[in-house]
């Protein structure tokens, strides 16, 4: 009786289908997702870190973030980095440089390190200089033995194939939004379709795929749900969702940050809909004081971990909590102790990575 009466809910009886992990229908995604009262939103969050329990304990992943150059070709309206910005300071940082900063970042204890670029000219349009960065990663996996992701926007299959043999694991590259006429407003000049068959290529060559999406944007209830269709098809291993934090000096300076909740929720139907995939919360939204959040609501690897006072730039917030070493491991796994949560281990990160090698992967 007890049991027909909580589950004379609709939350509930979504949650719990959501629970044993039976297939969501869209319109049951959509109600989750448009969930208002505080206790609903609550259970959703519980029956997320059960999930994320039940495939990864309490364990958590680091992630280090490299920006190693900030140069780029293309003009998104949403990023400070858009070519058209010229009061951006913008850096590349040399061999030297991201040698050194790798090394600090692994001694720290992260997972992998994550090199995100702009769609640098100076490495994608010149081989030399691309060569020298496919080494350069070759150098730090035969040194260190670590994973590796990049982040270079698109670039050609053969670029990818060279990532591959060079040792990289991860291709992350966000399509932002899966609404194509909305794509065009935020990606200006940039085709959507060439975007999404590079992650499919990526997949196909044995690379692991992140896929994310931006909100705050002008996006619709369902073109989140397409979105999460979407990233099944793709089957990708990581998936994200990010604020949009308004950047000074670009088409989109005057919109405003969107609530939080909704990331948040965002978050929590993604745990339900990819219980045994990777989810960020990234220090890049909202600092450090942004995390506890983002694990209650399911997240399970900490990134945009950047070390200080080495003039590195993150991407939404820039420069918060940067030089005051608050996106370090010294100063998060205290805070992730105190919420009976802990650091995976190497070995816990890269038997995750084996799980997700498919037949035919080298
Ligand atoms: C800066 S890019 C770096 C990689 C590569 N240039 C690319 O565009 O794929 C990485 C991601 O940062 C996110 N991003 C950029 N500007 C942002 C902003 N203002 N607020 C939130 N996220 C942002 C976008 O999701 C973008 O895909
Ligand atoms: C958006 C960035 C990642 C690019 N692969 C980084 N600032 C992050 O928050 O993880
Ligand atoms: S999001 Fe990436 S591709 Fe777009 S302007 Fe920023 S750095 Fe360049």
């Amino acid at each position: 009786m007890g049991n027909v009466m909580l589950l004379s809910n609709k939350v509930d009886i979504i949650l719990e289908k959501a629970m044993y992990e039976e297939e969501l229908t869209s319109d049951e995604i959509k109600y989750l997702l448009l969930l208002s009262e505080k206790d609903d939103i609550a259970k959703m969050f519980r029956v997320a870190r059960f999930l994320r329990y039940k495939y990864f304990k309490n364990k958590i992943f680091y992630y280090g973030f490299l920006y190693f150059s900030t140069f780029c070709r293309n003009n998104c309206n949403f990023c400070l980095y858009r070519k058209s910005n010229q009061i951006v300071q913008r850096y590349r940082k040399d061999k030297k440089e991201i040698l050194e900063i790798s090394e600090q970042l692994i001694a720290s204890g992260v997972h992998l390190i994550d090199f995100t670029m702009g769609e640098d000219p100076y490495y994608l349009l010149n081989d030399e200089n691309l060569e020298e960065l496919m080494n350069l990663f070759k150098e730090i996996k035969t040194k260190f033995n670590i994973p590796l992701m990049v982040s270079p926007g698109v670039v050609s299959e053969k670029i990818l194939d060279n990532f591959k043999i060079a040792g990289v694991n991860w291709y992350a590259c966000y399509q932002e939004t899966h609404n194509k006429k909305l794509y065009q407003k935020l990606r200006i000049n940039q085709s959507f379709n060439e975007r999404m068959e590079k992650k499919f290529y990526a997949k196909k060559i044995g690379l692991l795929i992140e896929e994310g999406i931006l909100v705050g944007v002008g996006e619709t209830v369902d073109d989140i749900i397409n979105s999460f269709e979407n990233m099944k098809i793709l089957d990708a291993d990581q998936v994200r969702v990010m604020s949009f934090i308004p950047q000074r000096n670009t088409p989109m300076e005057n919109w405003i940050s969107p609530q939080r909740i909704w990331e948040l929720k965002i978050i929590a139907v993604m745990r339900l809909l990819f219980p045994d995939r990777l989810i960020p919360a990234s220090l890049d939204v909202d600092g450090f004081s942004g995390l506890k959040d983002r694990l209650a609501a399911g997240a399970n690897v900490i990134t945009s971990i950047i070390p200080p006072r080495k003039g590195l730039k993150g991407v939404s917030n820039s420069e918060l909590d940067i030089d005051d070493g608050k996106r370090s491991t010294d100063f998060i796994t205290p805070f992730l102790m105190k919420h009976n949560l802990c650091p995976a281990n190497k070995e816990e990160y890269e038997a995750w990575l084996l799980k997700r090698k498919r037949p035919g992967d080298f």
